[in-house]
């Protein structure tokens, strides 16, 4: 029998069209829709995006009036969802309370078995709209807080914030929040995404396509490695007093040792950007600005020390998961709801591919080369 050629990873293997977004990490660009996310990411809010991503087009004031008021009506949290929420133990990460609670959604939608566009840009924009609760109760809850009830006199950004934190946030903090939100908002053929969009081509469902998609993107390899960023730098010691000096020298010698054994360190490298993440500069940027704001230079000493002893090392660059986790950690988000933040952003991304494997699909199964014992009979 001739040797199958074996595309471990499928690294390099290119499986369909997408006309969602371009990743090219020869000129390192990002293109959602044919814009580049620094652009969006400088210009424009996290509804105009996810509106770009699900219709292709950047909204009219029209259109954006229209989807604003949408979004606005569907924040708050279906009670049951919330009774839900409750009988989780706070021993289940967050991940698994949104994994539940978007398998909860689903089963309650009125729509949950149709699957025609309009139905799917309904689930989508229901999923988008109500996730940030999601996230801001769980929060909430496992520090013994009240929940805050959305307000629909504030933009998506500043109402997570709110609903988080129970005080409006400063437009500086909104302003970041809002470029990680459109940062984190899409990226081709991802773990999450192909693993979503697996579900969608056996004509299954959206809201199972993102149940599963949400399980994709809790590993550390994937969207878990913006929290291990955090877990990394508590390894290594936040000491709000110390200078940025001796924070990196303290980093460079963590990370010197860490690779010296071997280990792989969350936040470095990507399967498609060998030189270096497109959205990192915009992100590094907001991390930046809050740095400055909360005033924790020993901050920004820890991350150029890692960056630096990684890149002379093996010259890996940082990923978007690097700067986000430090920023959301300024902000005042507890590590382990990092990821679920990842997830109130890439609803977009993922529900704008999961209607477009709809539009042409073809089952995905691809063949496996088989290597356990030759054929036997039972005795
Ligand atoms: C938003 C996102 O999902 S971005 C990705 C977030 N994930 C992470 O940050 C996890 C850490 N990074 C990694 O594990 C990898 O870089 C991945 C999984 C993202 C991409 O990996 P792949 O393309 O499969 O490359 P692979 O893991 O084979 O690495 C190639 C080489 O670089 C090394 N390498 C890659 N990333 C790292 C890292 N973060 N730390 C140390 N070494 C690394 C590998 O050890 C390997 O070295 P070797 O050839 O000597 O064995
Ligand atoms: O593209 C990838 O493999 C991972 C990534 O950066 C993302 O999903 O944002």
């Amino acid at each position: 029998m001739a040797e199958e050629e074996i595309k471990k990873g499928l690294d390099g293997v290119v499986v369909d069209y997408t006309a969602v977004s371009k990743v090219n990490p020869d000129t390192n660009s990002l293109l959602y829709r044919g814009y580049p996310v620094q652009e969006l990411a400088a210009t424009r809010s996290f509804e105009e995006v996810a509106y770009l991503l699900w219709n292709g087009e950047l909204p009219s004031s029209g259109e954006l009036a229209d989807f604003t008021a949408r979004e606005r009506a569907g924040r708050p949290l279906d009670p049951v969802v919330k009774q839900v929420i409750d009988a989780l133990p706070t021993t289940a990460h967050p991940m698994d309370v949104c994994r539940t609670a978007a398998s909860v959604m689903g089963a309650r939608h009125e729509l949950a078995e149709d699957s025609s566009r309009e139905a799917n840009m309904a689930k989508a924009l229901d999923l988008f709209a109500s996730m940030p609760a999601v996230v801001a109760y769980d929060q909430r809850r496992r520090r013994g807080q009240d929940p805050v009830e959305p307000r629909d006199d504030l933009g998506y950004s500043a109402n997570f914030l709110w609903m988080t934190f129970g005080e409006e946030a400063v437009a500086e903090v909104v302003e970041a929040f809002n470029v990680s939100m459109i940062l984190y908002a899409e990226h081709s053929f991802n773990a999450s995404t192909f693993a979503g969009r697996v579900i969608m081509s056996t004509l299954s469902d959206l809201h199972s396509a993102v149940t599963g998609a949400i399980g994709a993107l809790k590993g550390p390899l994937h969207g878990g490695a913006n929290e291990a960023v955090m877990h990394t730098f508590d390894e290594i010691g936040i000491r709000p007093e110390e200078s940025l000096e001796e924070a990196a020298d303290r980093a460079k010698a963590w990370m010197e040792n860490a690779l010296a054994q071997k280990k792989k360190v969350m936040g470095f490298g990507h399967r498609v950007y060998k030189h270096g993440d497109s959205r990192v500069p915009t992100m590094k940027a907001a991390l930046d600005k809050m740095i400055a704001h909360y005033g924790r230079p020993e901050l920004l000493g820890l991350y150029n020390g890692l960056e630096s002893a990684m890149d002379e090392a093996k010259g890996i660059k940082p990923n978007l998961d690097y700067p986000a986790g430090p920023t959301y950690h300024l902000m005042g988000f507890d590590t382990n709801m990092f990821t679920p933040l990842f997830v109130a952003s890439r609803i977009t991304g993922w529900t704008a591919h999961f209607m477009e494997q709809l539009n042409a699909n073809s089952l995905i199964r691809p063949l496996s080369a088989y290597n356990g014992p030759d054929e036997r009979h039972v005795p």
